[in-house]
């Protein structure tokens, strides 16, 4: 082959490629669009259709191809190849960008795939160098190549630009240690007090001696710590109670990203005041897991079992329940109160990554009290689009109290009947949307939803191991060596489960009682003194059973009568 032929090959060859390339990213840009419409993403699909003058009506995908389609491809033939999944996303954290006050994301973690560097400064959103957008003329071959070369070039930059941000960041933190700013004051006492299991509390963490009322902040905030253990995993990091939180470990942790929840936005049916009904609603959804695990709950060995067959398994295994075996779809929790059931029905969402509607009959009532009906429609539209969910309606007596009596007001008896209505729509439909309702007093309900409520399920008071098992967990490391659990279980006979919470708490601050009582009466502080919170005495556990009476020992009979009627007995 001649010389000016070779030239002339190789020249078609690029411009062939250019042509690829261009089309390639068109079909990003029209896998996108359809990706965006198809989800009801709608505003951003109508922006993208002006800046890359592409729109559904003059282009769309091919058949059986979508953005999620070739994402899982490239996924599995990564694995293939690899023998890993890849790492799609990397999660980035938002930080003040240094000097500009401005935010960028900057990233923590790299991809499996991909490269280990920050992106350019601006972040993933801008338009990337070179991309050419899919508007305007193809980009010739030389064009294209110092593109490259600027691309290239800006990522140098941009790569700098990020350095000096994390040496200026660096000095800031610098700075920071040095001179806390007011509101980070109570993080340094609480870095040193929630160490308090029986802990020492000294001088701050900024190295100043701590004044009595810091000293006294920083016992509160680690009373505080042992208040949320209101919960048994209130000590396990991003457990219940503090989970999801700013600044919570979970936060942290960059798995636990992966495992919120991405919303999907309102589907376009809700219009007008339906669609700020969806907005209330939505913003009572847990994007975050709610973070209870079985092993969080104590005892209830039977209600676990008989949940996770009604719900659980049917998430997880579909295919099993069908026809005959199709799932249940109203699930009723019943027993004294305080007893766990909103942990069950959390830990029924965190294990099945449900969507989790948390409905309280009574914000139902005092909030929506003139919009309850349409509530009630939209609450399991929205449960429906974004199946599989729990809607978890509790008190759910209060709101379905036997219908028909005198005094009933109109909207409210309008509102049982959509609920109704929509707990059969559930009935008859194979989207995966459990009900679960919990009271106190189940022999107050409505007929008609007793019979929706299919499975119903009793929620007992703990037994003496689960008590046991309670103290245990919640004075993990604040006894004195003799405090025996099995005594403090033993005594507790006939207290639920929040009432063991409330003892606990009780024998937790006879120790800092008598701090406080020392440190207001000994005068100001001296620094170099150690200040201790003692143990929990025998005679503190002793103290914290005679003043916690039990709360949930009435109806004990009415509940095994409703219990032998109508509830779940293996
Ligand atoms: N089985 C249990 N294991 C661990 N903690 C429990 C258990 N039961 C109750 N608790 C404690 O009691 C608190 C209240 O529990 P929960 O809200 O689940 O009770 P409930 O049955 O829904 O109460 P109510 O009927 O009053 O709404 C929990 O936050 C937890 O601290």
């Amino acid at each position: 082959m001649s010389e000016l032929a070779a030239l002339k090959a190789l020249s078609k060859a690029k411009e062939s490629e250019e042509k690829r390339l261009q089309e390639r990213r068109r079909n990003v840009l029209v896998l996108i669009l359809r990706h965006l419409a198809d989800h009801g993403y709608t505003d951003t699909y109508e922006k993208l259709c002006s800046e890359s003058n592409l729109n559904l009506q003059k282009v769309d995908v091919a058949d059986n191809i979508d953005l999620l389609r070739v994402l899982q491809e490239f996924e599995d033939s990564y694995e293939l190849k690899f023998g890993k999944r890849p790492k799609v996303v990397r999660r980035l954290v938002e930080e003040v960008a240094a000097g500009g006050g401005g935010v960028r994301p900057r990233a923590v973690s790299a991809t499996a795939g991909g490269s280990t560097g920050s992106p350019p400064a601006g972040g993933p959103l801008q338009r990337p160098i070179g991309s050419g957008g899919f508007e305007g003329p193809p980009v010739s071959g030389a064009l294209a190549a110092r593109q490259r070369r600027e691309a290239g070039a800006a990522l140098t930059a941009a790569a700098e630009v990020t350095r000096k941000g994390e040496l200026l960041d660096r000095r800031q933190q610098a700075l920071n240690s040095v001179k806390p700013p007011p509101e980070v004051g109570m993080q340094r006492i609480a870095g040193v007090a929630v160490d308090g299991r029986g802990a020492v509390l000294g001088a701050g963490a900024g190295g100043g001696a701590m004044s009595r009322e810091e000293v006294a902040a920083a016992q509160l905030q680690g009373l505080h710590v042992a208040g949320q253990a209101a919960h048994l995993s209130a000590s396990r990091p991003g457990g219940p109670g503090g989970a999801g939180g700013p600044g919570s470990d979970s936060d942290n942790d960059p798995d636990s990203f992966f495992e919120r929840r991405v919303l999907k936005p309102l589907p376009p049916q809700l219009q007008g005041e339906l669609r700020d009904l969806g907005n209330a609603i939505t913003r009572d959804i847990f994007t975050d897991s709610p973070n209870v695990r079985w092993d969080d709950i104590a005892g209830l060995d039977q209600a676990k079992r008989l949940i996770k067959e009604a719900v659980v398994m049917p998430i997880k295994y579909p295919q099993l329940f069908t026809g005959l075996l199709a799932p249940w779809k109203g699930v009723l929790l019943y027993g004294p109160p305080g007893t766990g059931k909103t942990l069950l029905a959390k830990a029924v969402a965190t294990e099945c990554r449900t969507t989790f509607f948390n409905i309280s009959a009574s914000s139902i009532i005092s909030k929506w009290r003139g919009d309850s009906e349409k509530l009630v429609r939209v609450l399991f539209e929205l449960a429906r689009y974004h199946a599989p969910s729990t809607v978890f309606l509790d008190e759910i007596d209060a709101l379905m109290a036997a219908r028909g009596g005198e005094g009933e007001h109109e909207a409210s008896r309008r509102m049982k009947t959509e609920l109704l209505i929509q707990m059969d729509g559930l009935a008859r439909g194979n989207e995966l949307v459990f009900v679960l309702a919990a009271t106190n007093l189940p022999w107050e309900l409505d007929m008609a939803l007793m019979r929706r409520l299919e499975k119903r399920i009793l929620v007992p008071l703990p037994n003496t191991p689960a008590r046991r098992a309670m103290f245990a967990t919640l004075l993990a490391g604040r006894c004195a060596v003799d405090v025996s659990m099995d005594m403090m279980a033993d005594r507790t006979e006939g207290y639920s489960g929040s009432d063991v919470a409330v003892v606990a708490k009780e024998a937790a601050m006879r120790p800092l009682r008598r701090l406080m009582s020392r440190l207001e009466l000994d005068g100001p502080v001296d620094p170099s003194q150690k200040v201790e919170l003692g143990p929990i005495t025998v005679d503190d556990a002793r103290a914290a059973l005679e003043v916690t009476k039990p709360s949930a020992r009435l109806h004990e009979e009415k509940y095994r009568k409703f219990n032998d009627e109508y509830g779940q007995l293996a």
